[in-house]
């Protein structure tokens, strides 16, 4: 089994041609071999990350009355969602998790909890660093899969991304038999970009069946693929399965900060060109295709 790339995210920003061209096809080849991409400097500041992740632990640690008010509608795109709510696609047991979503304000209206105060201007920072790297990601995938340029930016513009902050507690006695901090899934967007958690289990089964532990450096974003960008490309590039199992030595809190790259709500998912042979499935709406993603994991 091929191991997954560790690559300079500078050699997309700053590279000469031969360096960009070389990034983007080492990108497509990782993705395609691993299902993911370990991603070195790629120029998020560490110490505001590292106070985004103090600012996430405050929330969490609120009263659950508290957290409760800013529980928005059924399907959880911002705002609040209790512990217990969310179980993979096909999995009846619920995910050992709470989390906070942050969207795009001209998609959905955000909501901002007055507490910690520093949490607005943090999350939006995060936000905004997140998106600019992926747009940078999906340009380099347009080259690495020798697409239109734009053909993958241009249907992200103003996209429909999410930046999801996640708290696992520590898992007690009463946690169902079975269940895990998240049960085995893909995501469902374009792409996925994790900053790296605060601590151990995230997991992701290789294209030859066994689950790998990652364990990538505190500076690194993992990068991976999601069922839209299968879809896309026929399953050239497949949704990367992966869970985040129960701790195995310190049991304490876990939290992590994946950024969920989406198409804008009315893009059109068509399979790219040079991909189709027939066995494509047909264009879908990404909201169309989102809502019934929502529906299978418990969120609509
Ligand atoms: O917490 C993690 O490391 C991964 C979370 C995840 O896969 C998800 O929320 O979709
Ligand atoms: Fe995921």
């Amino acid at each position: 089994m091929a191991d997954p790339q560790t690559l300079s995210f500078a050699d997309a920003l700053e590279g000469d041609r031969a360096d960009r061209a070389a990034f983007a096809s080492a990108l497509v080849q990782s993705l395609k071999d691993t299902g993911f991409v370990i991603l070195i400097d790629h120029g998020i500041d560490l110490t505001r990350l590292n106070d985004v992740y103090e600012t996430v632990a405050a929330f969490f640690a609120q009263a659950e009355d508290d957290k409760a008010r800013f529980i928005v509608g059924r399907d959880g795109q911002r705002g609040y969602t209790p512990f217990g709510r969310e179980s993979a696609k096909d999995t009846a047991i619920p995910d050992l998790k709470e989390f906070w979503h942050v969207g795009r304000e001209a998609v959905a209206p955000n909501v901002w909890p007055d507490h910690p105060p520093a949490f607005r201007s943090e999350i939006s920072w995060l936000y905004e660093a997140l998106d600019a790297t992926g747009h940078g990601l999906l340009a380099a995938l347009e080259e690495g899969l020798g697409v239109g340029a734009g053909d993958l930016t241009r249907l992200a513009e103003g996209g429909n991304s999410v930046l999801r902050l996640l708290h696992y507690p520590p898992v007690t006695a009463t946690a169902p038999p079975g269940s895990l901090r998240a049960a085995a899934h893909e995501d469902i967007n374009l792409i996925t970009l994790l900053v790296a958690a605060s601590a151990e289990g995230l997991e992701l089964l290789s294209r030859d069946g066994e689950w790998r532990a990652i364990d990538a450096p505190p500076d690194a974003l993992i990068v991976d693929s999601g069922d839209m960008l299968a879809r896309l490309t026929n399953g050239f590039l497949p949704a990367t399965t992966h869970r985040v199992v129960r701790p195995r030595t310190v049991n304490r809190s876990r939290y992590s900060l994946p950024y969920f790259l989406h198409p804008r709500p009315d893009a059109l998912l068509a399979c790219l060109d040079g991909f189709r042979d027939g066995s494509e499935a047909p264009p879908i709406l990404a909201a169309d295709f989102l809502a019934q993603r929502l529906a299978a994991i418990g969120l609509t």
